[in-house]
């Protein structure tokens, strides 16, 4: 049997850097923002739905999406987001279930689904269990700063589009606080793994 572990956080809260660690483990990480960047690649339905909705003005000269100037938009524009997330989503999940059971008849014991908005999307009852990566606020803020070179209000506007993580604290199965080093981090992913496996 595959144990399904939903991997979420706060946007710069660590996952990825959960995720990197679940690789090096040997796990199959479904990674649903490298999915949804996928789906956008010229000539695909998501990329002719941006364009028609959003205008040619957010496509490059070689055709991808600039998801810089996308991303500065519809985080200023929370409706213009909705519009965004509803545009993707229903590919998104239909990708993430195909590599699910991809998972299942490979005969994997742990597959490890990050998805940034799993609780903002109800697909929590997908997994088997999910895990929240978790830092204050204040951490929170200032690594997405540092990490997209983007302003406080900027910052501050991308953490106000998701849920707050009080919220999702709640809903998931175990929470980990990524308050220390990375290397803190991994041992206790480790655990969890342990727990689980
Ligand atoms: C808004 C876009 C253009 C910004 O692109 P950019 O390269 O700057 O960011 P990237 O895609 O790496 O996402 C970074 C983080 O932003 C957050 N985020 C992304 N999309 C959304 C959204 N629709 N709502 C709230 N937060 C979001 C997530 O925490 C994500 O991990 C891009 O994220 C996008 O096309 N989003 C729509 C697809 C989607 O909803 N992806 C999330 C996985 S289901
Ligand atoms: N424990 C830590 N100590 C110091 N820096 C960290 C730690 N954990 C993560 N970081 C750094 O914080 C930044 C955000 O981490 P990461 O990219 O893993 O977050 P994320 O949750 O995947 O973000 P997003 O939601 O935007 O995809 C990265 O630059 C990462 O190297």
């Amino acid at each position: 049997m595959t144990f399904y572990l939903g991997l979420t956080g706060g946007i710069a809260t660590g996952k990825s850097t959960a995720a990197s660690y679940f690789r090096e483990r040997g796990l199959r990480v479904i990674d649903a923002d490298q999915i949804a960047h996928a789906q956008q690649a010229p000539g695909q339905v998501t990329w002719r739905e941006i364009k028609e909705n959003f205008g040619a003005e957010f496509i490059n000269e070689d055709q991808t999406v600039n998801r810089q100037k996308l991303g500065a938009y519809v985080f200023a524009h929370p409706d213009e987001l909705a519009r965004l997330s509803k545009i993707s989503h229903g590919a998104v999940l239909a990708e993430i279930k195909q590599e699910m059971q991809a998972a299942k008849r490979a005969g994997e014991g742990v597959c490890v689904i990050d998805v940034p908005l799993l609780f903002e999307a109800g697909w929590q009852d997908l997994f088997d269990a999910t895990l929240l990566i978790a830092a204050p606020y204040d951490l929170e803020l200032e690594r997405l700063m540092k990490r997209n070179q983007l302003s406080r209000e900027q910052a501050k506007a991308r953490i106000k589009s998701q849920l707050p993580l009080g919220e999702k604290r709640c809903l998931a199965s175990y929470v980990i606080e990524n308050t220390g080093t990375i290397e803190e981090l991994r041992t206790n992913l480790q655990q969890l793994l342990e727990e689980i496996s």
